[in-house]
């Protein structure tokens, strides 16, 4: 395809006057730039996520499939296809998403990365189709092998969250919820429950679509209390769930393997129960009274040793636990903490945050 005035080697750099390229052949062309680009950012982005399983996750089976969809779509990339590349004249390379200088942790990076590789396959399936059927079926295919690998690397990653985190704030209704739980998030927090007994509809799908996207920028997971609806809707990581609460298989059922099911437990019998029904933790407690939990005995602390010796999940000691007495949680065995009001009306969270973090921190590397 030759435009009029083309300078051409075969002639020794004689011009020669050829058709100008005819319409349709102007649009293949255009079509042709669109896939290449998109050839390559579904690559690029693949491989940053191959990167993380490989290095990250030391995760065999994954890296393997992203590489495997990497030379899946390097297979359909011409040489047709990259001649009708035209980097200078592509407005888009300057382009960048105002977050990418400013990602905040692993999970912000792979879930951008696996936006940028399934918006590049949607594309490729649909102007694929205009050269090649079979090239539209290929694509289509390959972005639901993508799907799965991020529910299954998603997944993954949020239990391994789960293994790390040591401080969970439960939060309580504040007219500063939002403030309080930024300052918390930036001394550490890396897990956080929406937890509010009273407030209508309306405000609480605001309220966790809020801390969702909050929690979603410092890399932290994101629970809600009770409400497996709410937890769906908004795309939360988890629900957590009490005894009165639904039973853990129907909240399976609704939310999948790949999201976090807490279940709160009182005494050994209902912390086997919830192992044996398939929690990913389970609260232990109330270690001592709380008037946020008015009315519910206090489980003690023997409550705690007994978790710290027969629990096979994460579990985390609530009710009533605070700066002054954590140490002694963590001698009944504690190495995970959730707590309400040592946070949410703490003068300056972020602090509190750092000193019940840099307690549960060093009693880990103790006991190692
Ligand atoms: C981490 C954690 N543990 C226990 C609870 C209490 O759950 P539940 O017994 O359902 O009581 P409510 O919180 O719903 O009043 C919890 N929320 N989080
Ligand atoms: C929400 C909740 N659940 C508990 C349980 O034992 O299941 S204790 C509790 C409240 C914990 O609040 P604070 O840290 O203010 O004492
Ligand atoms: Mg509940």
């Amino acid at each position: 395809m030759k435009q009029a005035g083309y300078y051409d080697e075969s002639t020794n750099g004689v011009v020669v006057m050829v058709e100008p390229y005819s319409q349709k052949q102007q649009i293949q062309q255009v079509v042709y730039r669109i896939l290449d680009a998109n050839l390559d950012r579904a690559r690029e982005g693949l491989r940053v996520i191959e990167e993380w399983c490989r290095f990250g996750l030391n995760n065999v089976q994954m890296t393997s499939e992203c590489k495997q969809l990497r030379q899946e779509i390097a297979s359909w990339h011409t040489a047709e296809l990259r001649a009708a590349r035209d980097t200078l004249c592509d407005t888009g390379t300057e382009i960048t998403h105002p977050q990418e200088e400013t990602r905040s942790g692993i999970r912000a990076l792979l879930q951008a990365n696996f936006c940028r590789v399934q918006e590049a396959l949607r594309v490729l399936e649909e102007y694929g189709k205009l050269v090649n059927s079979n090239m539209g079926i290929a694509f289509k295919q390959m972005r639901y092998r993508v799907y799965t690998l991020e529910t299954n690397l998603m997944g993954y990653e949020r239990h391994q969250m789960l293994l790390r985190a040591r401080l969970y704030l439960v939060t309580s209704p504040s007219e500063n919820l939002i403030g309080t739980v930024e300052a918390a998030l930036k001394g550490g927090l890396t897990l956080i429950q929406y937890r509010d007994k009273n407030a209508d509809d309306t405000l609480r799908l605001d309220l966790a679509v809020s801390l969702r996207d909050l929690c979603r920028n410092y890399g932290a997971l994101f629970i809600v209390n009770d409400r497996v609806d709410l937890a769906l809707a908004v795309d939360a990581d988890g629900v957590h769930l009490g005894q009165q609460d639904m039973p853990i298989s129907v909240a399976r059922q609704l939310l999948g393997p790949q999201r976090l099911i807490g279940r709160s437990t009182t005494n050994p019998q209902e912390m086997q129960q919830a192992i044996a029904d398939g929690a990913d933790y389970i609260g232990v407690g109330p270690v001592y009274e709380t008037p946020t939990k008015e009315g519910k005995a206090a489980a003690g602390l023997e409550y705690v040793q007994y978790a710290a010796q027969h629990s096979t999940i994460p579990w985390f000691a609530i009710g009533g636990i605070d700066t002054s007495n954590i140490n002694d949680v963590i001698d009944a065995g504690a190495s995970r903490v959730a707590v309400v009001r040592s946070l949410m009306q703490a003068e300056q969270p972020t602090l509190v945050t750092q000193y019940l973090l840099s307690q549960l921190n060093r009693i880990q590397s103790e006991r190692k």
